[in-house]
């Protein structure tokens, strides 16, 4: 509210991320969507009353969804083909409020704090807008018939600014804009444009360097690595007994005498190191992946599983970057296999040899690994992040 008037705050985050390949609202960074982190922004600032979220039509219900609790009021109604279109049909739900600031989804660094300049200036001015003053010179390309890009001028840094969202207007001034435009607006890439061509004035607040715009897949790295570890570790820790008529596989070697009872082949080794990773992506143990109820795994190789996993951490983001197991086991001897098994276990992880460790203790003769009773294997695990 701003002196006793209502103010809506637009998300604009009806798009199909063509450019970066993929649905950037629906991103989940640092454990929230692109879209939460933005529509926080706007919901952060004590002046804004109301969201309003403009999603790709049939999204309507999962934004809002995801965008409870974040305080303020949500309505989330259906966008359109191009950008102009999603923010008509968002002032169109801010109906009830006089000032609206219009926000990229796609900018989820914005503070709150330039969300209130850009209110204050929109409300004294009737239109204003985060920018950045130019800080490289800054070329006119001239027309070259379909060949290389040629510079044909340079520009006058000094009258540029780059536009950012937040956008702030008083509701009827872009209302008049979107009317006068009519399908040009479509045409525009932000709204500010449209109220410039009706010679109204539109105020430039200092933008934040850090608000840029998720557009490329570089720009999605660059926002993961702004919220995101780097790298992730984790434990994983097995027992298994001994039992008759069962073959003995560690690290998907096998030794002489008897084996290991479990449902795979009991490979405690894989089996550890497979936890560890599991727990360093995020994505729960073992037994949630591979349970001993089903058929599929019964007496299957570990390394198998193994691999598996490794293709789950890829596909969740993750790189193996090492894992260490520790066995320990009286029986039987690891010392002498232990090349034989990190070769093996690193084939299954789709890394280097070098990148696995594998060593063993006796138990000295105490508890149960040390009266030969069972095998237990304790694993580390560090990932690094990849690039999706
Ligand atoms: N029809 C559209 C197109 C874009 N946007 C929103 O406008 C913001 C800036 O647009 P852009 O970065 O171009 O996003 P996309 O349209 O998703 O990307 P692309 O142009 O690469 O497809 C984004 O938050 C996007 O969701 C929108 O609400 N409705
Ligand atoms: C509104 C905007 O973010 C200001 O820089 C930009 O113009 C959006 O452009 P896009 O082509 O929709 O990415």
């Amino acid at each position: 509210m701003i002196g006793g008037e209502r103010v809506g705050g637009i998300v604009a985050a009806g798009g199909s991320g063509t450019r970066a390949g993929v649905a950037k609202q629906w991103l989940s960074l640092g454990g929230q969507t692109v879209l939460r982190r933005s529509a926080a922004t706007l919901a952060a600032c004590e002046l804004v009353d109301v969201l309003v979220a403009v999603v790709p039509p049939g999204e309507e219900a999962r934004a809002a969804a995801d965008l409870a609790g974040l305080g303020k009021p949500v309505r989330a109604v259906a966008g359109g083909p191009a950008r102009a279109d999603s923010v008509k049909r968002g002032l169109a739900a801010a109906d009830d409020c006089a000032l609206v600031l219009v926000h990229d989804a796609a900018r989820p660094f914005a503070t709150p704090a330039l969300v209130r300049a850009v209110a204050l200036a929109a409300a004294a001015e009737g239109a204003a807008l985060a920018a950045l003053p130019a800080s490289d010179t800054v070329k006119e390309a001239a027309p070259n018939a379909g060949g290389a890009p040629r510079a044909g001028r340079t520009l006058d840094r000094r009258t540029l600014w780059l536009a950012q969202t937040p956008q702030g207007f008083r509701a009827e001034v872009l209302r008049r804009a979107f009317a006068e435009a009519g399908a040009a607006a479509a045409e525009a890439t932000d709204e500010c444009a449209l109220v410039e061509r009706l010679g109204l004035p539109v105020a430039l607040v200092p933008g934040e360097a850090g608000n840029f715009k998720i557009t490329s897949a570089e720009d999605v790295e660059r926002a993961r690595a702004r919220l995101e570890a780097p790298v992730a570790m984790g434990v994983g820790y097995d027992v298994h007994p001994f039992g008759p008529g069962r073959r003995l596989v560690l690290g998907g070697v096998e030794f002489e005498g008897d084996g290991l009872v479990g449902h795979s082949d009991a490979d405690i080794c894989a089996h550890a190191i497979g936890d560890a990773v599991l727990g360093a992506a995020g994505l729960g143990d073992l037994g949630r992946h591979f349970p001993d109820t089903d058929d599929r795994w019964k007496g299957v190789s570990s390394l198998v599983l193994l691999r598996e996993i490794a293709r789950k951490a890829a596909a969740a983001g993750w790189r193996v970057g090492n894992c260490d197991v520790t066995l320990a086991a009286r029986r039987p001897k690891i010392a002498p296999r232990a090349e034989e098994m990190r070769a093996r276990l690193a084939e299954a992880l789709g890394v280097a040899p070098a990148q696995v460790n594998v060593k063993a203790t006796t138990g000295e003769r105490l508890g149960f690994v040390g009266r030969g009773e069972g095998i237990a294997a304790h694993a580390v695990a560090l990932l690094y992040r990849a690039a999706l």
